[in-house]
């Protein structure tokens, strides 16, 4: 059995006069009315869940929703106000500050969305910097500074200067850095919203390249839900502090758990989320056509044929057995809102 990355339990953080005191009054659980009528801020608020190795899990919301403290409470940047945080196998909250220090040095990386990097240093000395930090020696670390670089495309650039570079190289390099250690656990807080459009879904791909070889296990903040879909394994959407639903995002799309995650997910193109399989009008026993689909078949592939022909079209899983059928007055529905989903 895999064993999550990272387990987080009953997570809160309140901002105010005396959380700790307040939390416990209230036996650990307070609504969130009763947070507000004391005037608490709730800024993380009874999180649960576990992040498995090499996934991604993204966290949604609007702003002030929780997310960035949510993930600095994970390191413990920030101080949780009471909960559980297990990264495999030390208590984050039980650590002391010199074990969290070599923790967050050796096995964590993260990247911002401002890149800070060090403007009078090169490329290559911003890359080595947290192996200085470290201590690894001059040649060691340049060795993997070097690598790290070719690594994220930028090869060629290590004597550049911070200034010298675009918004999407200067991105590069704080990712290059983050990676240099060759951390466990990756925590990306917005890491390309600082970008335009075109660089910033070049820099999706190069992540998504990057995980395909190194396989981290990664904590993803996002305001933009095409990045989301993009990158995410499941999604974490928050309101006040709160998860209020964590799932794939077809889950969301398809089964959302309170009507703020319906709302929030409306705008999603659906047909580059749901497969057949979500729009299926079932079909007695019989032979299927030849021109049959497979019910695992992207909504978005198949648009052409349901917008020019008439009939409708049969569905088959993997052995080939007729599962239901697709018409065009269904996939309609379903893409433009009409039905609910089954
Ligand atoms: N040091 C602090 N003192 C008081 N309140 C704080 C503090 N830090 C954060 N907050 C409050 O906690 C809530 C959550 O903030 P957080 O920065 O985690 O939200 P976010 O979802 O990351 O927002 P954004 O998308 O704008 O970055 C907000 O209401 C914020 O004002």
């Amino acid at each position: 059995m895999n064993e999550p990355k990272i387990a987080c339990r009953n997570l809160w953080k309140l901002y105010g006069a005396d959380p700790s005191g307040f939390l416990t009054q209230h036996d650990g659980r307070p609504s969130i009315e009763a947070i507000r009528k004391d005037g608490y801020i709730p800024a993380v608020r009874d999180v649960s869940f576990d992040v498995m190795p090499g996934e991604i899990l993204v966290v949604m919301g609007l702003s002030g929703s929780g997310k960035s403290t949510l993930l600095r409470c994970l390191a413990r940047l920030i101080e949780p106000t009471a909960g559980k945080v297990m990264f495999e196998t030390h208590d984050m909250l039980a650590a002391s500050e010199r074990e969290l220090i070599e923790l967050r040095r050796h096995k964590m990386g993260m990247v911002f969305q401002n890149f800070a990097l060090l403007p009078h240093r090169t490329v290559l000395d911003n890359v080595a910097f947290p192996l200085q930090v470290q201590g690894v020696g001059r040649r060691e670390r340049e060795g993997r500074a070097r690598e790290v670089i070719e690594l994220v495309g930028l090869k060629g650039r290590e004597d550049y200067y911070p200034r010298e570079l675009s918004g999407g190289q200067q991105q590069r390099v704080g990712i290059a850095r983050s990676l240099a250690v060759g951390p466990d656990l990756w925590f990306l807080d917005e890491p390309f919203s600082a970008l335009d459009p075109l660089i910033r879904r070049e820099m999706q791909d190069e992540f998504l390249r990057l995980q395909k070889m190194l396989n981290k296990t990664i904590v993803f903040i996002t305001h933009d839900f095409d990045e989301a879909i993009r990158v995410a394994d499941r999604i974490a959407i928050m309101k006040d502090g709160a998860i209020e639903q964590l799932g794939t995002a077809e889950e969301l799309v398809t089964r959302p758990a309170t009507p703020y995650v319906a709302k929030f997910t409306e705008n999603i193109p659906r047909d580059r989320l749901l497969s057949v399989k979500s729009v299926l009008t079932p079909a007695g026993s019989r032979k299927p056509a030849a021109n049959s689909i497979h019910v695992d078949t992207m909504l978005t592939a198949v648009a052409r044929r349901i917008m020019t022909d008439d009939a409708s079209i049969d569905v088959v899983d993997s052995a080939g057995v007729l599962v239901g059928t697709l018409d065009r007055a269904t996939y309609i529905d379903v893409l433009y809102g009409q039905e609910p989903l089954q």
